[in-house]
């Protein structure tokens, strides 16, 4: 079916939002925040349905074990790195809530596929934790506490949240995601 000039219009900015980065110093590390509560729908839907439990403590300690350790190797505050990952994997947990409980109600909703999620979903994860600790350790000189930390993290935050048409659900996980990020 042939676009038309509306429509072309229409599918070229779309294709530029997707590709875009949220704005400012903090828009990369944003950008990948945006993908780990994405990433949720998939954990989301590989446990729902099934006994895996949404809050997996063993995992977490995985996670946190990990991203300590590296961060002594990258030269970052390892507890610092640590209280923004918690924030991470909060977020996460409350897109696995919002979507468990919109798919308890609205059945029809249920995606058609179930991931797998020590082979498909997790090493997503694992690979966004590397992406993660590389940014935090690029804009450590911005992250301290500051008024100005804070104005770069609400606007790379909006930015990221029209750039990727989150919904409320992500909107406000993204919101809890980045809410350690000035520390
Ligand atoms: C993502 C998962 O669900 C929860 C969130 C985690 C995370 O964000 O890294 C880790 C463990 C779980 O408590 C998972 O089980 O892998």
């Amino acid at each position: 079916m042939a676009l038309s000039g509306d429509m072309k219009i229409l599918a070229v900015a779309l294709t530029l939002a997707a590709s875009l980065t949220p704005v400012g110093p903090l828009g990369e590390l944003t950008g990948l925040a945006v993908e780990r509560v994405r990433v949720a729908d998939l954990v989301a839907a590989a446990k729902f349905g099934t006994t895996q439990p949404i809050d997996d403590p063993a995992r977490e300690q995985v996670v946190l074990d990990g991203v300590r350790a590296r961060s002594a190797e990258l030269g970052l505050d390892p507890e610092n790195a640590v209280r923004f990952f918690r924030a991470q994997i909060e977020a996460n947990k409350l897109v696995q809530r919002g979507l468990h409980a919109r798919w308890t109600a609205h059945p029809e909703e249920v995606p058609d596929r179930r991931p797998d999620l020590g082979t498909e979903v997790r090493p997503v994860l694992d690979r966004l934790t590397t992406d993660i600790l590389a940014e935090l350790k690029d804009t450590t000189s911005v992250r301290h506490p500051s008024l100005r930390c804070e104005i770069h993290a609400t606007l790379a935050e909006r930015s990221a949240v029209v750039l990727h048409r989150l919904d409320r659900l992500h909107e406000d996980a993204l919101a809890e995601a980045m809410s350690t990020v000035c520390s």
